[in-house]
């Protein structure tokens, strides 16, 4: 697994611009050498505020979209269509934009689709999904995927694995169904760490003030079990990307000068 790398820039909107630009030389690269990309989208602020800074990029045309799969680190189990969904953001921010494959916009299961409300069921289903495009190069039930995206929340949660909830303490499934989770809705559909953990590249996200804490605790040596996204690694890449405020509890030396 790799060591955490940090880029940090003025705000959060530089952040969301050079992120979008990063991910466009990342998805381009990849299919370049491999004919295909394969990005795993999160939710939350600075997630939308990535795809929304790609939608406005005039470099987007760069990337072709019928040659790019997407999956999603986590997922509120809510009805389809609800606009707190992370793929109805998604689709807003972005997807609704350009042209992707439908078929290979891969979205969790919704609470009113075929498993119903049964979460567990419906974890169980995208795992059979991510198993299923795994090849035998893979190194887990999951492709490598290029870019794996993470919002890092206020308490250090990164896709629906919470600290100290069970999702986060889970070493052998690649999805699972998380019940109580702190932030609504208290049911939803998450990656595990090790799932995460077999993607080429993680990049993490946070800006704001507010995730200043989350982001020293995490970046200080903290356990995974409290600290989730201190699991959260690349392969070959784990890197986080901040705007200043969200930087502001890390000593200045954990970064380069040329950084913000
Ligand atoms: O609920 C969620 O929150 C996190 C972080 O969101 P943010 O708005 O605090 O940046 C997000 O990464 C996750 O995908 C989402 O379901």
């Amino acid at each position: 697994m790799s060591t955490p790398q940090l880029v940090v820039h003025r705000d959060k909107e530089l952040m969301a611009e050079a992120a979008a630009a990063r991910l466009i030389t990342r998805i381009v690269d990849a299919q370049a050498s491999r004919g295909s990309a394969s990005v795993v989208l999160t939710g939350g602020r600075n997630g939308n505020g990535l795809l929304a800074a790609l939608a406005g990029s005039p470099a987007r045309d760069a990337v072709d979209w019928s040659r790019l799969d997407l999956w999603w680190g986590d997922e509120r189990f809510l009805p389809e269509g609800d606009p707190e969904r992370n793929v109805t953001q998604a689709r807003e921010a972005l997807l609704d934009a350009v042209p992707v494959d439908p078929a290979r916009v891969r979205a969790m299961p919704a609470s009113d689709g075929p498993h119903g409300t049964d979460v567990e069921a419906a974890a169980a289903a995208y795992a059979r999904r991510l198993a299923e495009a795994a090849g035998p190069e893979d190194h887990a039930a999951v492709p490598s995927f290029d870019v794996l995206l993470l919002g890092v929340g206020p308490d250090t949660h990164v896709a629906s694995l919470f600290p100290e909830l069970p999702a986060v303490r889970e070493t052998e499934r690649t999805v699972v169904g998380v019940h109580g989770a702190p932030k609504p809705p208290p049911t939803r559909v998450s990656l595990t760490l090790p799932a995460i953990r077999a993607a080429r590249e993680v990049w993490l996200l946070a800006a704001g003030e507010d995730k200043a804490k989350a982001v020293a605790v995490a970046l200080s040596g903290a356990g995974e079990i409290q600290a989730p996204a201190a699991g959260a690694r690349g392969r070959s890449r784990t890197l986080w990307l901040l705007d200043a405020a969200a930087a502001s509890g890390l000593p200045r030396s954990m970064y380069p000068p040329a950084s913000a």
